[in-house]
């Protein structure tokens, strides 16, 4: 957020004061080089007047652990931390990026009582970031001229949209053949395992996933700041997903003032519409069993 200025302020909250303080400290030597952005670290009560508010406490995966596999650890950390957040910033927006994002979405929206456009999971749009990266090192071309988006979960299920993805307009396929380029049934396998397995692979090999996450988050913030109606993949909570009722996942949103605008969903071909009603159910049951077991259930 400082290296692109989408914010004036941001204000780090940690149970592990120095670890934030220290942070702080750090980012804030950045600054210079950047934009005018204050940066410091505080208590719940230094959130007063945020626009946005990240989640992102809360444990992470280790080498080999999916994101599922967090679900009950991290439900308890927001148990404790939301109450706090919405007593010092009352109209935030509250963006979820603890894992597993989509279920902890749902569960922030249920804690927080708020409208469910104002909870947002940063969902796929980490996801729809490397297909972009990935598909547009396959093409030649720079990401930014690749549309094509990752729906469903932020995990193992989640489903890239082939069927929709363009350059200038025109299916990625048909763009390789007239660029010259390979995209195969090979290539494009390839790809998807870069994108499902990517913070697997990331993780493995420095503990953790940040910089890409960062960008996303970033932008997403910005696009709220600015009321720029952006549309981009990310989670809410969603009333029908392929016959799913009541179900937190990622769709492309419209992205303004105030959180989601609107959600726009994609033509789907017969086997992406199966896959992303499987990663729905998959949610699904995730996300009603935590909320059995920690008493949420409506
Ligand atoms: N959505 C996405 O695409 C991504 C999500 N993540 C997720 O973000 C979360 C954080 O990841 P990292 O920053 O790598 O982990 P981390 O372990 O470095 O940071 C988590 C922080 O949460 C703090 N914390 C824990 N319980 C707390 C509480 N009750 N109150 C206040 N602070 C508390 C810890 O002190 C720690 O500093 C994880 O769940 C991880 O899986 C990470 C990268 C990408
Ligand atoms: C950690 C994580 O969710 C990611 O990098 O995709």
């Amino acid at each position: 957020m400082v290296t692109t200025g989408a914010v004036n302020e941001v204000v780090l909250v940690d149970m592990n004061e120095a670890l934030a303080q220290a942070q702080a400290q750090d980012i804030a030597h950045a600054v210079p080089f950047t934009h005018a952005v204050t940066v410091r670290a505080g208590s719940y009560a230094a959130l007063e007047g945020a626009g946005v508010v990240v989640l992102s406490a809360g444990v992470a995966q280790k080498p080999g652990e999916s994101r599922l596999e967090l679900l009950e650890r991290n439900a308890k950390v927001f148990g404790a931390i939301i109450p706090e957040v919405l007593k010092a910033a009352p109209d935030a927006v509250l963006m979820v990026a603890s894992n597993p994002v989509d279920v902890m979405t749902q569960i922030a929206t249920r804690i927080s009582g708020l409208p469910r456009n104002r909870v947002i999971g940063s969902g796929t749009v980490l996801d729809t970031a490397r297909f972009r990266a990935l598909l547009a090192a396959q093409l030649a071309v720079t990401p930014r001229s690749v549309h094509a988006h990752v729906v469903g979960e932020h995990g193992d299920s989640e489903v890239l949209l082939w069927s929709s993805a363009t350059v200038a307009g025109v299916p990625v396929e048909q763009a390789a053949d007239q660029l010259r380029r390979s995209l195969t049934a090979e290539d494009r396998a390839v790809i998807d395992d870069g994108v499902r397995r990517a913070a697997y692979r990331i993780i493995n090999g420095k503990g953790n996933t940040a910089f890409g996450i960062a960008g996303g988050l970033a932008r997403l913030v910005s696009a709220i700041g600015a009321d720029e109606r952006m549309v981009t993949t990310c989670a809410m909570l969603t009333d029908d997903v392929c016959g799913v009722p009541q179900v937190t996942l990622s769709l492309p949103r419209v992205i303004g003032a105030g959180g989601v605008l609107d959600t726009v969903l994609p033509n789907l071909s017969a086997e992406e519409a199966a896959a992303l009603r499987h990663s729905a159910e998959i949610l699904k049951e995730a996300t009603d069993g935590v909320e059995r077991r920690m008493g949420w259930s409506s």
